[in-house]
């Protein structure tokens, strides 16, 4: 399989502002003249994003964890086969809302063995791991106040089915997530997401250029043409 393109994907708590980010991280490189796949998790083919209501609404509650993670690998290897996959193929960035390390650390956090879940992400993933993952890291209480906030001034339905946990669970997942971001330190870029919107973007944005080189001197050359010529040119 010859995979040209980069797969990054986005993690962290409820309301940290991953979808925010996704879409200000695919205008910047769509500008660059890449072509850009958003898509998210559990989801983002028709088939997941069937299992994404079942797990969501709360039609799957009485499943317990182990069965749980089954349904959103299930879901994940769907989302690699119909979407991420052909993307990559093509050559496009894929810019992933959640991806395996959800699993590791909210099915991980309900108690699922660590070592069922090492098997799980092998079957689901085939491979196809991040060649990015931004955690955008926030106080689980902020990030909840953001999500009640969301649901008053927008169409946003109610909380979903994770979303209702006790804040000690939310606190519980944030740890996991930091632990996870310092054993895989070559992956893995923790972002500030207290900071406003443009801050946090900025320091995504320099994240992501240090990491994929060909990007920096993609942006020199657009800044070049686009700068302005103070009557030097012939
Ligand atoms: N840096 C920020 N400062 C203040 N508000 C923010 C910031 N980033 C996002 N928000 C707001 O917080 C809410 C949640 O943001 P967003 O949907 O991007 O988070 P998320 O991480 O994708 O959440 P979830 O995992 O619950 O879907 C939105 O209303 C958004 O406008
Ligand atoms: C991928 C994945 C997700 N979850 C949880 C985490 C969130 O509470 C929801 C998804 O909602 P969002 O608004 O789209 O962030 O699902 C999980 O428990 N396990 C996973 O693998």
């Amino acid at each position: 399989m010859d995979l040209q393109g980069r797969f990054i994907t986005f993690e962290g708590g409820e309301g940290a502002g991953k979808t925010t980010q996704i879409l200000r991280l695919q205008n910047r490189l769509k500008s660059l003249g890449h072509h850009v796949v958003v898509t998210r998790e559990p989801g983002g083919s028709p088939g997941a994003e069937k299992i994404r209501h079942m797990l969501l609404s709360g039609d799957a509650k009485d499943l317990k964890p182990r069965g749980e993670a089954m349904l959103f690998a299930a879901a994940r290897a769907d989302h690699i086969d119909h979407t991420i996959e052909p993307a990559l193929s093509r050559g496009d960035w894929v810019l992933c809302d959640r991806f395996a390390d959800s699993t590791r650390v909210y099915q991980g956090e309900a108690g699922v063995d660590p070592a069922f879940l090492d098997l799980l992400e092998i079957a689901a993933v085939a491979g196809m791991m991040p060649d990015l993952t931004i955690l955008v890291d926030i106080p689980a209480s902020v990030g909840l106040a953001r999500v009640s906030k969301r649901a008053e001034t927008t169409a946003a339905g109610g909380p979903d089915r994770f979303e209702i946990d006790d804040l000690a669970v939310h606190e519980r997942r944030r740890s996991m997530f930091l632990e996870l971001a310092l054993q895989h330190p070559y992956r893995f870029v923790v972002i500030n997401g207290e900071q406003d919107l443009d801050a946090t973007e900025a320091n995504i944005w320099h994240a992501v250029v240090r990491h994929f080189s060909e990007l920096g001197s993609k942006q020199a050359k657009s800044e070049m043409i686009g700068a302005p010529d103070h009557g030097q040119s012939a």
